[in-house]
């Protein structure tokens, strides 16, 4: 038997959604460059699920479908009051929110290409109120209804604050959620694939994959790396703490990548956006220790920033409690997670790979008596 440790380099499945060739990606052949300075991200989500641009009629149907579909079921709104909401990581609130959306609704179970669909609109709507319901009720604010006149990315902010969002944070988070919103088959995506290639539903995939995306070597490095800035706290501080973790062989969260050689090119739309931001918000401190950081890892490790890394200071800048970066990434990567659900329903077979065996030879039964 060949063992490829953690699967580096197989090609698991075929996929049309999103691909990384050369450094490059796209989103069913669309430049992620040119979507990032264009797109909304309402266009990238209808873009990942039928792999091509909607007309204006279509763009409108799903954004009415996305604002008509936002509001939570009362059960989902009450449950957050039902556990010690102080000491839970959103991260694990949001899981389990999804897998109880999935108890109110009436077709989870049924798996027709219709049907998921519709379920598919339904959780791609409902994630922005789980993580801002979650976020005010545990400061003990009271959750804010979507409004139908907002866009996606601005209803979130509003959902979140109770304000009208100024438009530059409306870019930036649309902006984050297009880059984030699908990475080929990423360990949370090729969760999501496993689980329903069982046949499972839709929900148990979605609740997987944000188990997945949990983890700080995936979609939990943002929070990581914010944690990392603050530790860091000034400028002078940067060379000596990060010079120390590398001579300890410790990962520096934001940075490397599975796929990736040259650099991940979403990095580069949220460095620039975290340059903005933090202008703005008269904090240019933690743009200029992130690119401080950069340098040396890049220049001791050769190792470039994932998009992680400039996330970070993008979501601080944009009052996002640092806990909820990684709940942000899944309100975009739910988009591809869907996308690949669906696709996996449509030419499904059981992904079932093989261990190498390396424990114990074969053994006797010894009954318990007998045992030392
Ligand atoms: C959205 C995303 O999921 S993007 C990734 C987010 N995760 C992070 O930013 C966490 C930090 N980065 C990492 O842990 C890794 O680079 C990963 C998980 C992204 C990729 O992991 P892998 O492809 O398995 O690489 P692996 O962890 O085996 O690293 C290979 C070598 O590079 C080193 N390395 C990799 N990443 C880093 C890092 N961030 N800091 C320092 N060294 C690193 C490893 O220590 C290892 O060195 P060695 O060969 O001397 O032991
Ligand atoms: O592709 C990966 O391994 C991780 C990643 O960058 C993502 O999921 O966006």
């Amino acid at each position: 038997m060949t063992v490829t440790r953690g699967l580096e380099g197989v090609v698991a499945t075929t996929s049309s959604i999103s691909s990384i060739i050369d450094d490059t990606l796209t989103y069913a052949g669309y430049d992620i460059d040119d979507l990032a300075v264009n797109a909304s991200f309402e266009e990238v989500i209808y873009l990942l699920w039928h792999r091509e641009l909607p007309n204006k009629q279509q763009l409108e149907e799903l954004k009415q479908q996305l604002v008509e579909n936002a509001a939570l079921p009362k059960e989902v709104i009450e449950h957050f009051n039902m556990y010690p909401i102080q000491k839970v990581h959103p991260m694990a609130a949001l899981r389990s929110a999804v897998s109880l959306l999935g108890l109110y609704d009436d077709e989870a179970d049924l798996m027709d290409t219709e049907s998921n669909y519709r379920k598919a609109i339904r959780l791609q709507a409902k994630m922005p109120a789980i993580v801002a319901t979650f976020a005010r009720v545990r400061k003990g604010l009271e959750p804010i209804a979507p409004r139908q006149d907002l866009n996606f990315a601005a209803n979130f902010l509003y959902m979140l604050t109770g304000k009208e969002p100024a438009p530059i944070a409306v870019e930036a988070i649309n902006k984050a959620l297009v880059l984030h919103a699908d990475h080929e088959l990423n360990a949370s995506t090729f969760t999501a694939r496993v689980c329903v290639a069982t046949l499972s539903d839709v929900y148990s995939g979605v609740t997987a994959a944000i188990g997945a995306l949990k983890g700080p070597l995936h979609g939990g490095a943002n929070e990581a790396v914010m944690k990392m800035l603050t530790e860091i706290g000034t400028l002078e501080n940067v060379e000596p703490y990060i010079r120390k973790k590398l001579e300890n062989k410790e990962k520096i969260m934001g940075f490397g990548h599975r796929v990736y050689r040259k650099g991940d090119p979403r990095a580069k739309h949220l460095r620039e956006m975290s340059k903005k931001l933090t202008e703005l918000t008269g904090e240019p401190h933690w743009y200029d220790m992130s690119v401080q950081i950069e340098g040396i890892v890049t220049g001791e490790k050769k190792l470039p920033p994932n998009v992680d890394f400039y996330s970070a200071s993008v979501y601080h800048s944009l009052g996002v409690d640092h806990d909820l970066m990684t709940p942000i990434f899944a309100v975009s990567r739910v988009s591809g997670w869907l996308a690949h659900i669906l696709e996996q329903y449509e030419n499904n077979r059981l992904i079932r790979p093989r261990a190498e065996y390396t424990g114990p030879g074969m053994q006797k039964y010894v009954p318990i008596e007998q045992r030392g």
